[in-house]
């Protein structure tokens, strides 16, 4: 995980965009899109029961999204960096009882047939997609706040993949109601705006080749933490 100090070695930094551009590298060749699991989604391959099991897993991923978040707020120093943050914490808890991310994920397992205390019964989910949620939430709460914020980074691709989920389960997976794919219908420019937001403050952080070499080593990390979640609930079934 520490940075390679030999490529560092007397190197300037990175102007902004050639920084941009090598975050963007590590999502366009190692985001979950890519994942066989993700691919048999979009196909149309997955069974019920493996769709519901993807489900029930990434709500366990949604439900510690808030968590994360609050701790990277806590290390943001300024009142506009904290305010943006904060607005993803509304985002996924809802501002009043009607609710936000959550809730509308629970109403995803339920198109699904999934009942709610199903979804919040963490004992039904598989250990690795556990240990996977725990490490990026353990990573968020120890490592400096630039660390955390790169992690996010992954939403810089999540947007595309939420479009072709959309258009997967609308052809392929009918018998869930369209009702319940709201939540990535909102993701959409959630996601789009969250990356830019981070985006922004990675490129204002990261000012030193050291810094900058441990965002895209966070990112990087970010993506196994994805890819180790989907391993776990592609291996955990029949
Ligand atoms: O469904 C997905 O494939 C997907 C991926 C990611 C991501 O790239 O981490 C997020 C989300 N969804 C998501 O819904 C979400 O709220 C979210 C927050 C974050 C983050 O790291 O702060 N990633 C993601």
């Amino acid at each position: 995980m520490t940075a390679v100090t030999p490529e560092l070695d007397g190197r300037a930094a990175w102007p902004a965009a050639e920084f941009t551009a090598r975050l963007r590298a590590v999502t366009a060749t190692r985001y979950h899109d890519r994942h066989p699991f993700n691919q048999r989604m979009h196909r149309g391959e997955l069974t019920p029961a493996e769709l519901r099991r993807w489900i029930a897993a990434r709500f366990h991923y949604q439900r510690h999204i808030p968590v994360k978040d609050a701790l990277i707020l806590a290390g943001l120093d300024r009142p506009e960096e904290r305010r943006a943050w904060l607005r993803r914490i509304h985002d996924q808890d809802g501002t009043d009882a009607s609710g936000g991310g959550i809730e509308r994920w629970l109403r995803l397992g339920e198109a699904a047939g999934l009942d709610r205390e199903e979804l919040w019964d963490a004992s039904r989910v598989p250990p690795g997609v556990r240990f996977a949620v725990e490490a990026y939430v353990t990573f968020c709460r120890r490592r400096p706040v630039l660390d955390a914020v790169a992690a996010s980074l992954t939403e810089l691709s999540a947007p595309d993949l939420m479009r072709t989920r959309i258009a997967a389960f609308e052809h392929h997976y009918p018998w869930i109601e369209a009702a319940g794919l709201a939540y990535f219908r909102t993701r959409v420019t959630q996601g789009a705006r969250d990356a830019e937001q981070a985006l922004a403050l990675v490129l204002a952080r990261a000012r030193t080749p050291e810094e900058q070499q441990r965002a895209v080593t966070a990112l990087e990390f970010k993506c196994e933490v994805l890819w180790a979640l989907l391993d776990a609930v592609d291996r955990s079934g029949p």
